[in-house]
């Protein structure tokens, strides 16, 4: 005869939520550098983290440290201080240049990323054709890079972001340099694919109306040193346009309190 194991008495309340996993976690991050005078300090006790799957925009002034802090979170530079917590996963880093080898085309472009993944030959160039239909740039494999424009770039840089199969998307300014309709088309793609593949992005910009855009979470950082200064939740549901009056109305206020970051910054 087997008899039920006892099951634990009932409290009546609902189970604990799963804490959030988080794909990264930065604490009390300083970084200083060595110049001429001395050290400049430039990141000082930053904590920011990302949760799995999320969009999160970092806006601040010019030179507060923004494009510092994505390169330490990327491992290209080491903090002076605090601690960088990705999991052990690698990150994928995409800039405003889009760094294509201009001697190859496009497809061979992506292939030189997944030949570093240990793909064969035959794999990497199914792979690279799929990845420029993910960026919808289905039949580009030959192109070579200077047969594209400017927004075909970085669509090519952002299916080699892809190709790297991280779990994190670090993007610098990636769309700083476009003309305004190709960058509002590519806001579409890029938030189209976040959706899709579940990928967190950490997004770097100047811009407040596509930080908003873009983001779940918009970061603002400070300058001299950078802080985490304020952070905005978007609840604005996709699809969103930048001319959309909630979109428009969060980047106004956001702006002011960029704006007295700036003022506030010139008075230190
Ligand atoms: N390797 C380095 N050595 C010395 N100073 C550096 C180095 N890298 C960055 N800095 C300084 O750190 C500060 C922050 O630079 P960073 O590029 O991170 O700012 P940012 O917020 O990304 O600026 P922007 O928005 O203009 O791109 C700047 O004053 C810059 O001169």
């Amino acid at each position: 005869m087997t008899s039920a194991k006892p099951r634990p008495a009932a409290t009546g309340a609902p189970p604990a939520p799963a804490p959030p996993a988080y794909q990264v976690r930065v604490r009390n991050v300083s970084k200083s550098f060595r110049t001429g005078d001395g050290t400049t300090a430039v990141l000082d006790g930053v904590d920011l983290d990302v949760e799995a799957g999320q969009f999160v925009t970092l806006l601040g002034a010019s030179g507060c440290g923004k494009s510092t802090l994505l390169n330490l979170i990327a491992g290209l530079d080491r903090p002076s201080a605090g601690t960088i917590d990705t999991g052990g996963d690698r990150t994928a880093l995409m800039f405003q240049e889009h760094a294509l080898f201009p001697w190859l085309t496009a497809g061979r472009n992506i292939e030189l990323v997944l030949r570093l993944r240990g793909l064969g030959k035959a794999e990497r160039r199914a792979e690279a054709e799929r990845l420029l239909e993910v960026v919808r740039l289905t039949g580009a494999h030959g192109k070579r890079v200077h047969e594209l424009s400017g927004g075909m770039r970085q669509r090519v840089a952002l299916a080699r972001a892809l190709a790297q199969d991280c779990r994190l998307l670090l993007m610098d300014e990636p769309f700083a340099a476009l003309d305004a309709i190709t960058r509002d088309v590519l806001h579409e793609e890029l938030t189209r694919l976040w959706r899709e593949t579940g990928l967190s992005v950490l997004f770097v910009t100047h811009n407040v109306r596509e930080a908003v855009r873009l983001a779940q979470r918009v970061v603002l950082m400070s300058s001299r040193p950078g802080r985490i200064a304020r952070e905005w939740r978007v609840d604005i549901p996709h699809p969103r346009r930048g001319e959309d009056p909630a979109v428009a109305s969060l980047s106004v206020e956001i702006t002011e309190v960029l704006r007295s970051e700036i003022r506030r910054h010139g008075r230190n």
